[in-house]
């Protein structure tokens, strides 16, 4: 099967991408992780009823004894009190160190399921099995887990890599639009970072991608697990690098946590926004020409997020929430800004001024 390798200096992974491969996931479970007899299988509303049963089918059938486990897919509910719940499941049915835990859905239920097993028994090994667009090239690629608290997106997690990603992009036949072009920003995020062309290829192929044409999928999907897998290896724990991946997020985060979570704007909407602001504070700061936010917002536009909004908080609760950002030293915001297209630049200096006026772009 086709994959993409992620090594680091203590682990090594592989991300599997093949449609149709989750009919073998016992196999690639077991061939990941040797000792898993026994395994939760976590997922999520929205994806238990269509994927569910043949994936704890298809587990069984190579002797993983398969528990599934239900959880909440909102970012209210990406929290504490539902990885406790996952706690209770993992110690009823006395799962133990070498015994697994498998996720299958969208990317709030990898972060979830990924914190519970990063902590539970102090961290048991698992696979991610993504099933959104924005879980396949982003989220599940690279070991950032956790919840979100009133302060902040994500603010309690831990890095746990995960033992193999298994992909099937047959999935997102099921997926909604809206979902699909919230996996198209993270998308558009790693052409602004790493590779004008990929952002050109996007624009130019969102009708194929968007009526779900299997084999420009499969690209779309390699193509951007490449560019994570790449980051990731530079720099697994965000010392230096890996902070390119967050362009957008500083602003997107502040829009999520302001916006009771989810209720207005999904992640992928607000990094869209997020990243319309970034690059007009950075046009505003000269580091970039006025053409980049054109063309940013027009790549946006082209596959149908959000540019503009009028439901943002005022300056003030903004503000306070960006500086809660795990990025923040010193007390300073520290900002993701493109220069060019495909080159990022990270500035720790950002006023209270510039920001508002970057936000004033965005607010309609
Ligand atoms: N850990 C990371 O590196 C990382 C990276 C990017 C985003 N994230 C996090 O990921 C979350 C967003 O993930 P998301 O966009 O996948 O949202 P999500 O988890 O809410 O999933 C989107 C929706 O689609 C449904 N769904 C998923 N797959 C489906 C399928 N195949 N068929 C039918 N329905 C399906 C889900 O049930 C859900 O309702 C955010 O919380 C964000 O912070 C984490
Ligand atoms: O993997 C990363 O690193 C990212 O920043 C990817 C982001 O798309 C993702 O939303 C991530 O969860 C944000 O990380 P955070 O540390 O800012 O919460
Ligand atoms: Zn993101």
């Amino acid at each position: 099967m086709p994959t993409v390798d992620l090594t680091l200096p203590h682990h090594r992974y592989d991300i599997v991408i093949e449609p149709g491969c989750l009919m073998q996931m016992g196999d690639l479970v077991r061939g990941a992780i040797p000792s898993a007899t026994k395994a939760v299988l976590v997922t999520d509303e929205g994806v238990e009823p269509h994927h569910a049963r043949p994936v704890a089918k298809a587990m069984e059938a190579q002797g993983v004894e398969t528990i599934v486990a239900v959880i909440p897919v909102s970012e209210k509910k990406k929290n504490l009190g539902t990885v406790r719940t996952l706690y209770d499941i993992m110690l009823e049915n006395k799962l133990e160190r070498g015994h697994a835990l498998v996720t299958l859905g969208g990317g709030i239920c990898g972060d979830v399921a990924g914190f519970a097993a990063a902590t539970y028994l102090r961290g048991i090994p698992f696979v991610q099995c993504p099933t959104s667009l924005l879980a396949m090239v982003d989220a599940s690629v690279g070991g950032k887990t956790g919840v979100n608290v009133p302060q902040g997106k994500n603010l309690i997690g831990a890095f746990h890599q995960p033992s193999r990603v298994v992909i099937d992009p047959e999935v997102l036949t099921t997926l909604s639009e809206r979902e699909l072009r919230c996996g198209l920003a993270e998308c558009l995020k790693h052409g602004v970072i790493r590779d004008a062309s990929l952002f050109d290829w996007i624009v130019d192929n969102a009708d194929p991608i968007l009526s779900l044409d299997m084999p420009t999928l499969v690209e779309l999907v390699r193509r951007n697990v490449e560019i994570k897998a790449s980051v990731v290896m530079e720099d697994e724990k965000e010392a230096g690098v890996r902070a390119h991946l967050n362009f957008g997020h500083t602003f997107a985060h502040a829009i999520e946590a302001t916006s009771q979570y989810g209720t207005k704007y999904k992640h992928g909407e607000a990094v869209s926004l997020g990243m319309v602001a970034a690059t007009a504070f950075a046009v505003n700061r000269k580091l970039c020409p006025a053409s980049l936010l054109d063309r940013v917002i027009a790549g946006c536009e082209a596959v149908g997020l959000p540019t503009s909004s009028d439901y943002l908080a005022p300056d003030i609760m903004l503000l306070k929430t960006m500086s809660m950002d795990k990025k923040v030293r010193g007390g300073k915001i520290r900002l993701v800004l493109p220069v060019q297209m495909g080159q990022i630049e990270i500035i720790g200096d950002a006023t209270a001024d510039e920001v508002i006026a970057a936000w004033d772009v965005v607010r309609k």
